[in-house]
């Protein structure tokens, strides 16, 4: 019998969720990988399912890196700023192509003075999130040093980029036209996908959030594929070797034998 509750009818993905930008995301498919579907569909994702992803969301003080996972997972927004002390984290359970995901989603502190204790968790992640306001130009700069951070925790040929600009609703059409040309600059140098949020009215969280979820449960499912794949060719290679031992044993008896 399982303990937890069923999976909610709203995180439920059996399609590829697409990119914002064509021009910077970590990958233009329509649909998941074909790998990834059939080894679903076969139910050969070995612990995928039972694994917690951890994802981490960095950036500067008060850009609504808070406000952002609060508005995916509590549906809230709350106008008065809160700053975050060390870390804190949500729970947010998935079903995609009919497998159980969930992800841990660690709202780090962006003020300085927390950030030794927010930086001692970063470690282990499979996503980094970083994020920046898009009415604040410098805090789009800082952003490449949050990157810096967190990837010296991680493995930076598995970890998946995201670059989030937030607070869509306080800037005007054309001053985010010109924002966003400077942040999909930055997005294509650090290869981290590029998205844009409003937590104030909800605009694109939910669809960056499972777009987050999707890629990084294809990601598991094609490292562990590659796992069971490296399994089977070791096997081979010892059963093999195993032979030669067999007829080298063998031949040894052999010798005695003759002698
Ligand atoms: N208008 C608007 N305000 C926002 C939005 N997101 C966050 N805010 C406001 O920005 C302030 C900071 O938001 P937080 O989410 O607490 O910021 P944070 O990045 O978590 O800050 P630290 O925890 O200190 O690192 C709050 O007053 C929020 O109400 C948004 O999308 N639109
Ligand atoms: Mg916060």
């Amino acid at each position: 019998m399982s303990v937890l509750p069923p999976v909610r009818r709203d995180r439920i993905v059996a399609d590829l969720p697409q990119c914002f930008k064509k021009e910077a995301c970590l990958h233009t498919r329509d649909s998941f990988h074909s790998k990834v579907t059939s080894a679903c569909k076969q139910q050969r994702t070995g612990t995928v399912g039972f694994r917690i992803s951890k994802v981490i969301v960095v950036g500067d003080l008060s850009v609504g890196k808070t406000c952002m996972i609060n508005r995916f997972c509590k549906d809230v927004f709350d106008k008065n700023y809160k700053a975050t002390i060390g870390v804190d984290f949500e729970m947010e359970r998935f079903e995609i192509l009919g497998v159980p995901f969930s992800l841990q989603l660690w709202d780090t502190a962006g003020q300085e003075r927390f950030k030794c204790i927010a930086s001692t968790y970063y470690r282990g992640a499979q996503a980094i999130i970083v994020t920046f306001d898009l009415s604040n130009i410098s805090s789009l700069e800082h952003t490449k040093q949050w990157l810096q951070d967190a990837l010296k925790e991680n493995d930076p040929s598995s970890v998946l980029l995201f670059l989030v600009g937030s607070k869509k609703d306080l800037i005007s059409p054309s001053q985010y036209a010109l924002m966003e040309q400077d942040a999909i600059k930055v997005a294509k140098e650090m290869q981290a996908e590029y998205w844009s949020v409003s937590s104030l009215t909800g605009e694109n969280v939910k669809e960056f959030f499972f777009r987050v979820a999707s890629l990084t449960f294809e990601a598991s499912v094609l490292a562990e594929l590659e796992k069971t794949n490296a399994r089977k060719i070791g096997e081979v290679v010892r059963i093999n070797s195993n032979d030669r031992n067999l007829y080298q044993s063998s031949k040894k008896n052999k010798q005695k034998c003759c002698q």
